[in-house]
Parts: structure tokens; C-alpha cells; sequence
């Protein structure tokens, strides 16, 4: 089977829906933040501020093209659509997969949270910003699922069925 690669907005669940789906389809999961942690030796959030946003792009890339094209879910971070090359990269080698979810439900769940840099100034605006660039990129997706009011089992599911009934 080839990669299964899930995209998203900040915060539409990759990396928890991923961890889920790899459990049920008895796959490994690899989210491409957390190796990029691992190899680089630092935060997600110390890479940005130490080394900018585009040393972080550049690790990304270089990343997306090292981990294996089958037999695994990369989850991977909101932002590895801005790049062509990454877009490309995922629909030939893997089934790739937009989480969507709706901008008021996204700013609820990442309300609190203090761990993603793009977001730690004027985040309403800013992600309505994001939002808005980003979102025909996400439409590049093979299969899309809308994730807004639903429970990580069962937007599982809910892939778990496109999958099978998917020609990709
Ligand atoms: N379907 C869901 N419903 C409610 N909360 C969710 C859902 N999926 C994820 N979350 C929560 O939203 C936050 C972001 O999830 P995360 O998996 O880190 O998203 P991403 O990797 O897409 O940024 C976490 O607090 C997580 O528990
Ligand atoms: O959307 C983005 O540009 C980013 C999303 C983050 O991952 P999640 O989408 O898993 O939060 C992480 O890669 C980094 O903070 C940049
Ligand atoms: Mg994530």
C-alpha cells in the first residue's frame, strides 16, 4: 500500500487522527514535526525562533523526500502544502488526505495552545489569513474529510471507508 499522507490546517487533528489510524490499519505512523524534532535536536517552536521559518521549510522538504512512500501514515505539519514540490511529491508517491475543519472550530481547539509559532501573535487573523492561502492547496488533496463536530474514531472510520472504496 502506498504512504498515506495526512494534511491539514493547524489543528485539524493529523497527528492524533493519525496516531489512530496507524493503529487501525497496523501501520507504522510518522509525524513529520516530531522527526524533525528528533534529528534537529530542538523544538519545533526553538527551530523557528533560532533559525527562522525558512531553515524550518528546508527541513521539511528534506524530510518529506527521506521517510518511506509505503506502507505508512505520515502526518504531516499545516504548512508542507505551501510548497510545490511537497504538493507534487505526496500525490505521486501516496494517497494523499485533507482533514478539513471549519476556522471557528480550529480557533477553539488551539484556544490554549502555545506550541506553534505561527500562531503566537493575533491568531484569529493570522489564521484566517493562513486559512484562506492555504486552503486550495489542501484541495489538492486525493480525499477530503471534514473533521468540524466529529470524534477522531469517527473521522477514522470515516477514512478507513474512503480508502477502501478509493481507486487510488
Ligand atoms: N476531532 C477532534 N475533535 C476535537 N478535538 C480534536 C480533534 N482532533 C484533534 N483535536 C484536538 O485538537 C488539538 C490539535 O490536534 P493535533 O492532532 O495536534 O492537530 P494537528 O496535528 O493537525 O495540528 C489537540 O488538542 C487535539 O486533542
Ligand atoms: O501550519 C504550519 O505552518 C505549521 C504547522 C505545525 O504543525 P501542525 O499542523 O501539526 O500543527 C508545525 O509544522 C509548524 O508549527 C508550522
Ligand atoms: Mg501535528
Amino acid at each position: 500500500m502506498k504512504a498515506i499522507y495526512l494534511t491539514g490546517f493547524m489543528g485539524a487533528g493529523k497527528t492524533t487522527v493519525g496516531k489512530r489510524l496507524g493503529e487501525v490499519l497496523q501501520l507504522p505512523v510518522i509525524d513529520t514535526d516530531a522527526y524533525i524534532e528528533q534529528q534537529v535536536g530542538k523544538t519545533i517552536a526553538a527551530i523557528f525562533a533560532e533559525e527562522g521559518e525558512e531553515a524550518f521549510r528546508a527541513y521539511e522538504r528534506e524530510v518529506l523526500k527521506k521517510l518511506p512512500t509505503e506502507h505508512v501514515v505520515i502526518t504531516t505539519g499545516g504548512g508542507i502544502v505551501i510548497q510545490e514540490e511537497n504538493r507534487q511529491f505526496m500525490r505521486k508517491h501516496g494517497i494523499v488526505i485533507y482533514l478539513h475543519c471549519e476556522l471557528h472550530e480550529l480557533l477553539q481547539r488551539l484556544g490554549d495552545d502555545a506550541t506553534r509559532p505561527l500562531l503566537m501573535e493575533n491568531k484569529q487573523k493570522k489564521m484566517k489569513q493562513l486559512f484562506e492561502q492555504r486552503l486550495p492547496w489542501y484541495h489538492e488533496a486525493h480525499i477530503t474529510i471534514d473533521t468540524t463536530n466529529r470524534t477522531v474514531d469517527d473521522i477514522v472510520e470515516n477514512i478507513v471507508l474512503m480508502l477502501k472504496s478509493s481507486r487510488i
